[in-house]
């Protein structure tokens, strides 16, 4: 987990940062769950994450102000490659995504789990996403119970949602203000200055347009 650090200019406002990575398989909509929490609505158009996209939300916990980045990383192995240094500086919280229709994205949880234990961040609040509940059949979908028993494994809050759907918004601003106020409670923790104002080590490449074709996007309702 990040070490705290300070860095001060006079006269600027000083806000808490919270850095929040976002991992999961290519596919299970990691963009679009940022996308909600920051932006409020669904990202209609989303394309394959080339390296990391970086949003941020400014959040009260009581009276103070808290900005949370939120790194929202690419599922694709041949996009992430050397980038993955800088997904793990400083990080505060772990959110790993999984698509309920789509089991192959929830074995891969193991994975993850293996990436962000070798980053050193076991200790790191996290919290485990079943995305796209609106997809499918409840047949169909990965059972809740089966979910659960993993997250138990790993000790994380499981959370089933839909970036889709609005009547999801709550739940998805649930998976990360439940970050946050975990966080805010073990302060102090990193202090940055200036509204707006990226740290070092951020880094954007862009996006690459997601074919209609391929078959890591689902937009079934
Ligand atoms: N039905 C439905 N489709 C979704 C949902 N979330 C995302 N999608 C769609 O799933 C596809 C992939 O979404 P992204 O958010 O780009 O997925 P990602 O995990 O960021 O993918 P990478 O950037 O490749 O790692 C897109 O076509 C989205 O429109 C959801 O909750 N429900």
């Amino acid at each position: 987990m990040s070490e705290t650090s300070t860095h001060q200019i006079p006269g600027l406002k000083q806000k808490k940062v919270f850095k929040i990575i976002v991992l999961g398989d290519s596919g299970v909509g990691k963009t679009c769950l940022t996308y909600r929490f920051c932006e409020g609505q669904f990202l209609d158009k989303s394309e394959a994450t080339i390296g990391v996209d970086f949003r941020e939300r400014n959040i009260k916990i009581g009276h103070e102000d808290i900005k949370l980045q939120l790194w929202d990383t690419a599922g694709q192995e041949r996009f992430r490659k050397s980038m993955v240094q800088h997904y793990y500086r400083n990080v505060h919280a772990v959110v790993i995504v999984y698509d309920v229709t789509k089991p192959e994205t929830f074995h891969s949880i193991a994975s993850w789990m293996q990436e962000v234990e070798s980053h050193g961040l076991m200790r790191a609040p996290r919290v485990l996403v079943g995305n796209k509940c609106d997809c499918g059949t409840p047949e169909s979908r990965l059972a809740t119970t089966y979910a659960q028993r993993l997250a138990d494994k790993y000790g994380m809050p499981l959370f089933e949602t839909s970036a889709l759907l609005d009547s999801e918004c709550d739940n998805v601003e649930s998976i990360f203000m439940t970050l946050a106020h975990k966080l805010y409670s073990k302060q102090p923790l990193r202090v940055v200055s200036v509204e707006g104002e990226l740290g070092p080590g951020v880094v954007t490449l862009g996006r690459q347009k997601r074919s209609s074709s391929s078959n890591d996007s689902c937009l079934c309702s």
